[in-house]
């Protein structure tokens, strides 16, 4: 047996010590250095000491959902409700037991090492650092639709039917706040939800934004709150100079209340004025510049864009897996079609090409990775299509094409079709979001030549494993493929109890 499942662990090392408030660890990052020097490339191995410094203490957490009577939100409520509450449910499979599967903090296993037996040691990836458990978060958030949770979440047709009766009680009192709705920037089908809408100006309306924020934390007396949009796509925000294309001229304009201000733009500055985190799950470019520059100037997280759940989790798998064994994907097709609301927001032109984009991008740094099998700007011809047939609902149907050069002008054909549960697989991402945003506003880092510890970036690309358009810092690479994504996860979270990377080498068994 070559794996040995382990529950906890304790760290013996000189250079991890455990407080009653933190975990400090005295870390040495391995990079290396490139320099081109006289035309010639110099790479040089670096050692670099920081000094990662963890909160130990949990907070009492809320996360507040915008669209929290969609699928999505509906889901995922109603599966920490059951989680939480134990419910069990019979299906035809039988009786099924409730799980936290899908989520990469609360169902995955890391190595951290290798025992005397020579037994790879795992640990849940949960228990690396002091987390929240999803068990404990508190939802509340707005919907433009008025329907309580339990209507909201049988509208769904997502849970199992002996599920749905079991939640309708823990659900039904639970019921949205009115949220703003600018009928510019969502499909002109979405009309008919709307009977929950917010009025007044847009700063009028940001500014309540703000006291539901403030209201939700005081009432439920919560040490921290997130804001999450799994609201409808939005269509793309045009950058106009003088409008949004910085703090000053952006606050300027929700003043005037400028017609290109969308309301998931509004949330994320309402958001970042309470020192709120705030992620996008969707795939509009809520986070025009001026936004970014607050969250710079007020030193708060933001994330996104586009929860990645399904056909593009596979795609920026595969991806990196035929380019970096030398195989030349020539043309990727993602073909799908849904039946949700999701769906049939995305079948309007404006809303289907923000999600054309963020899809479509997924590749682009393996691609431009390989220059052995690509020229400077050459790509695979790729095609995204979205369908809309209500008849299937919330199962996804992903069918997608792979063609790829292989050896002496042989070519590859890789076909695949993936019925995607779209919100039990989008549920588990939206409490990886969450939780991982809030354990990397409790982890400080120094370096050895620095006066004082700084946490993250507040455009938190660590988030990038759950997103098909990371949002990184300015002049940051974006990375897609979705193990380099992983392994950040895992190596910063080791680097916090002073563990080393796995570095695969195995040297123990190879020798
Ligand atoms: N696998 C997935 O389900 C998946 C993956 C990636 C991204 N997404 C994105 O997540 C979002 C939600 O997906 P869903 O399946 O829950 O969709 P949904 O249509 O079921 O839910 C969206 C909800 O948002 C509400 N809404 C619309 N505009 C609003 C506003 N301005 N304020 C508050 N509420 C508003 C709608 O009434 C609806 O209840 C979509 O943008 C979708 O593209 C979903
Ligand atoms: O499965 P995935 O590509 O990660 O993401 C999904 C898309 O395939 C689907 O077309 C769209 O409707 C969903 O909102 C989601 O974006």
């Amino acid at each position: 047996m070559s794996a040995q499942m382990y529950e906890s662990f304790k760290v013996n090392s000189p250079n991890v010590q455990y407080t009653e408030e933190h975990i400090i660890s005295n870390y040495t990052y391995q990079t290396t250095k490139i320099q081109s020097v006289n035309g010639e490339l110099i790479v040089e191995p670096v050692d670099q000491k920081y000094t990662f410094k963890t909160e130990r203490k949990v907070p009492k957490m809320g996360v507040m959902i915008v669209g929290l009577c969609g699928n999505n939100g509906t889901t995922v409520v109603g599966g920490v409700i059951a989680n939480r509450e134990g419910l069990c449910w019979n299906t035809k499979q039988g009786l099924q037991t409730p799980n936290y599967f899908g989520s990469v903090v609360m169902s995955s296993t890391i190595r951290l090492g290798m025992d005397d037996n020579g037994r790879d040691a795992y640990i849940p990836l949960k228990n690396l650092i002091p987390m929240v458990h999803p068990n404990d978060i508190v939802f509340g958030g707005w919907d433009i639709n008025n329907s309580n949770l339990a209507e909201a979440m049988q509208r769904a047709q997502v849970f199992d039917y002996d599920l749905q009766v079991q939640l309708i009680p823990h659900m039904k009192n639970i019921t949205p706040l009115p949220s703003i709705y600018f009928p510019d920037f969502i499909a002109a089908n979405q009309k008919d939800r709307a009977n929950n809408v917010l009025t007044g100006t847009k700063k009028e309306q940001m500014e309540q934004i703000r006291k539901d924020i403030r209201d939700f934390k005081e009432s439920n007396k919560l040490d921290k709150v997130i804001v999450m949009w799994s609201a409808n796509t939005e269509r793309f925000s045009s950058i106009v100079p003088g409008v949004n294309d910085n703090i000053e001229n952006l606050m300027a304009a929700i003043e005037r209340s400028e017609e290109e201000i969308s309301p998931s733009t509004l949330f994320a500055i309402a958001s970042i004025l309470e020192n709120t985190p705030y992620i996008n799950g969707s795939p509009q470019n809520t986070f025009v510049p001026g936004v970014i520059e607050l969250a710079l100037q007020r030193n708060v997280s933001i994330g996104g864009d586009d929860f990645k759940t399904g056909q593009t989790k596979i795609k920026s798998v595969l991806t990196d897996y035929l380019v970096s064994a030398g195989i030349k994907p020539v043309s990727i097709v993602s073909y799908n079609h849904l039946g949700n609301n999701d769906g049939k927001n995305l079948s309007a032109p404006q809303q289907f090409r923000s999600k054309e984009i963020t899809k479509s991008n997924v590749v682009d740094d393996m691609i431009a990775s390989n220059n052995i099998l690509y020229k400077q700007g050459e790509h695979p011809d790729h095609v995204i299509v979205i369908k809309y047939v209500p008849y299937v609902g919330d199962s996804k149907r992903a069918m997608d094409e792979y063609t790829s050069q292989i050896f002496m002008g042989g070519h590859n054909t890789i076909v695949l079709h993936n019925t995607c549960e779209d919100s039990l697989l989008a549920a588990p991402i939206i409490l990886d979001l969450v939780i991982l945003a809030e354990v990397a506003n409790r982890i400080q880092m120094k370096s050895e030549n620095a006066e004082a510890f700084t946490g993250f970036h507040p455009v938190l690309s660590l988030l990038s494993y759950l997103l098909k358009a990371p949002l990184v810092p300015e002049k940051a690479n974006v990375v897609n493929a979705l193990f380099k994504q992983r392994s950040a996860i895992e190596n910063i979270f080791k680097a916090c109890i002073g563990i080393n990377p796995d570095n695969n080498m195995l040297l123990e068994q190879r020798l």
